[in-house]
């Protein structure tokens, strides 16, 4: 497709411990168009932590290369790829994307701190999540669905050209769950990219194209 908001080519990445060698990645290349929600699935082990961190430039791949919006996150220092990461990605990721000291509105006004374009405040971003009540709240003084959907309500609070999400849905219940998914398909609505790895039919169900991963190779 013509506008690609996300783009990799052949990544590879393997890791090493002691003797053993794992290749997590074989030469995936995939794209993702601007209004596309993409979803990832795969057995466990098949790469798709290790394909996400790669996108979102949290990890190097060891080939290949990646490109949000036109800019190439790939084989660049860790402070030009943070520094791309906070102007062009979104990251939610399973072990939780806020700093725990901060209150959740306090997490929400670090990310956009600099922002030049007008965003919707911390305020607004937490009604569409159902968190107004929680603004104040520490990371640990949440539940796991309210933490999800504070994960959520950050990583979108820059208006990334990419939202990238590691199972956005976990363990939560129906109602949070369509929370979360109403606000993934409005990111797509509204012209992002939107990529999401997971193992919920609910998540597949919303996605416009599903992608399988399997040993490091895409399948289907
Ligand atoms: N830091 C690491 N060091 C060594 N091996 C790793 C490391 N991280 C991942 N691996 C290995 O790379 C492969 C891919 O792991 P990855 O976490 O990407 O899979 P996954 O599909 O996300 O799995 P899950 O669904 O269980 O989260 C696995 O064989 C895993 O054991």
């Amino acid at each position: 497709m013509a506008d690609n908001v996300l783009w990799c080519h052949d990544l590879y990445r393997f890791y090493r411990s002691g003797d053993e060698e794992t290749l997590a990645l074989r030469g995936v290349s995939l794209s993702v168009a601007r209004g596309e929600v993409v979803a990832v699935v795969g057995p466990s082990g098949s790469g798709k932590s290790t394909l996400l961190a790669c996108l979102a430039g949290l990890d190097e791949p060891d080939g290949g290369a990646v490109t949000v919006a036109g800019d190439r996150v790939s084989h660049r220092p860790e402070a030009e790829r943070a520094r791309l990461r906070s102007r062009r990605l979104g990251v939610v990721l399973q072990s939780g994307n806020l700093i725990t000291q901060l209150t959740v509105r306090a997490n929400i006004q670090l990310v956009q701190a600099g922002a030049k374009a007008s965003r919707p405040s911390p305020d607004e971003l937490l009604e569409q999540v159902g968190l107004r009540n929680r603004a104040s709240a520490l990371p640990r003084e949440l539940s796991g669905g309210e933490l999800a959907r504070a994960g959520l309500a950050v990583a979108v609070s820059n208006n990334p050209d990419v939202l990238l999400a590691d199972e956005p849905t976990g363990e939560l219940d129906g109602q949070t769950e369509q929370i979360v998914l109403d606000l993934i398909r409005m990111r797509a609505r509204d012209g992002r990219g939107v990529l999401l790895v997971t193992h919920s039919p609910a998540v597949t169900a919303i996605a416009d194209r599903v992608i399988a991963l399997s040993d490091g190779r895409i399948t289907a």
